[in-house]
């Protein structure tokens, strides 16, 4: 389906125009009624389809919380509380997985008390424990969380995979082992389960006066981003009119859990290009969202460089001084997006039966930071996209 909104809205040229005023009045006042008819018409009932594609952990899942949350009146209590297992597995991980990598990175607890606790955690199965914790667990893991060794594990994260929102977690342990407890909202965006199945998600969207008024249906599915879910994606190829490709700015230090050998962030690079010249996707729109810079910002007032896995990033930053460019945030920042900009100006052939045929995309591609978790950024940022989609200007020339 082509997505073409305001040219369906628009008033039919007028035959009458030249007729006089009244004329002219009378097509308006019709115009306005069919203008309220269209926002009531069936037309309004097509859901604009929009596919969520990235790798693991970029933050697809986070994104449909959000529009549940800013479109269809977030979670009820019950809803919070059948979290609640997903967020007890979540500190369960990652302090197995801290205490787990102590040795590996040969790094010492910082008391005989903590090495205790450490034994505790390790003689539980990898299975949280059930609502409510007990004290004792609850007493370890408070233990091993202010352990300087651990923080020093915890800093070196990098190196292993550990969950974006494990220090998040941990921070609030004392609240989330209360037996009174039910996830808040920001609980329920920080928590990870990882996807394995495609779902989505329907909500309605009021359209600006200025675009026609009434209200459009839009349908989101969720994918799972690891390397064995992707043959699935397919499935849900066709009919979408924009592709929402998540990408994490901040995992350029990390590898990946399903290939310990493989960089993160090259692994999303590839896995954008492959959607950008996929043949199935070539009339979809395209948005980025450069996701996690929160995080990304973090390690690198922490001291970390994406020189050290990026070599080229030091050329890039010799350019001449960009707009709004001003620490190595920023350039980080600009550098990814620099690249994702180049893939989508390589000319290519095609090498496979999934991909567009030769030559350079007339496509264009639009790029956000983002912070998944941030309700108020994705409500701003998600203003745009859907202006954009329902944009005529966009509907014409690139994106449908
Ligand atoms: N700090 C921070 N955490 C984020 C952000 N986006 C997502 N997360 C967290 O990252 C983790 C992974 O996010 P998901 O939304 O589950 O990732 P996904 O892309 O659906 O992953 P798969 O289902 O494996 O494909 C979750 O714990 C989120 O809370 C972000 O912008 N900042
Ligand atoms: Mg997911």
């Amino acid at each position: 389906m082509k997505l073409r909104l305001l040219r369906c809205l628009r008033p039919q040229p007028s035959k009458q125009a030249a007729i006089g005023q009244k004329e002219s009045e009378l097509q308006a006042v019709h115009d306005h009624h069919l203008l309220k008819d269209m926002s009531k018409s069936p037309f309004r009932d097509t859901p604009v389809k929009i596919l969520l594609l990235g790798t693991a952990e970029s933050g697809k899942t986070t994104i449909i919380k959000q529009m549940r949350i800013l479109h269809i009146n977030g979670f009820t209590d019950n809803e919070r509380r059948e979290k609640i297992p997903e967020i007890y597995q979540n500190i369960h991980d990652s302090i197995l997985q801290l205490v787990g990598q102590m040795g590996v990175l040969g790094i010492d607890f910082g008391s005989c008390t903590s090495e205790r606790s450490a034994d505790y955690i390790l003689s539980l199965p990898g299975l949280a424990p059930e609502w409510p914790m007990n004290e004792e667990y609850c007493d370890h893991v408070m233990a091993l969380w202010n352990d300087v060794g651990i923080r020093a594990c915890y800093n070196r994260s990098n190196e292993f995979p550990l969950l974006d929102s494990a220090k998040y977690f941990l921070d609030n342990f004392e609240r989330i082992s209360n037996v009174d407890y039910i996830p808040s909202t920001e609980d329920i965006l920080h928590s990870r389960k990882i996807t394995t199945g495609i779902s989505q998600i329907s909500f309605r969207v009021s359209i600006p006066k200025s675009m026609g008024g009434g209200e459009q249906e839009f349908r989101m599915y969720d994918v799972g981003g690891q390397r064995d879910q992707r043959n699935k994606w397919i499935q849900v190829f066709e009919g979408i009119q924009a592709v929402l490709f998540l990408i994490s700015c901040s995992e350029f230090d990390q590898n990946l859990r399903e290939d310990p050998t493989q960089n993160r962030l090259q692994e999303a690079l590839k896995l954008f290009r492959a959607v950008w010249q996929n043949r199935f996707l070539a009339s979809a729109g395209l948005i980025v969202f450069l996701n996690k810079y929160d995080i990304m910002e973090r390690k690198i007032r922490a001291g970390k460089h994406i020189v050290d896995y990026f070599p080229e990033y030091e050329d890039f930053c010799k350019r001449p001084q960009q707009d709004n460019c001003f620490d190595e945030s920023d350039w980080t920042k600009l550098f990814i997006k620099q690249k994702l900009v180049d893939i989508t100006q390589e000319p290519f052939k095609r090498h496979s039966r999934n991909q567009v045929d030769m030559g350079t995309s007339e496509r264009e591609c639009y790029y956000h930071f983002t912070v998944a978790t941030d309700t108020g950024c994705i409500r701003d940022v998600f203003c745009d996209v859907q202006k954009m989609i329902l944009s005529e200007n966009v509907a014409g020339t690139s994106l449908l």
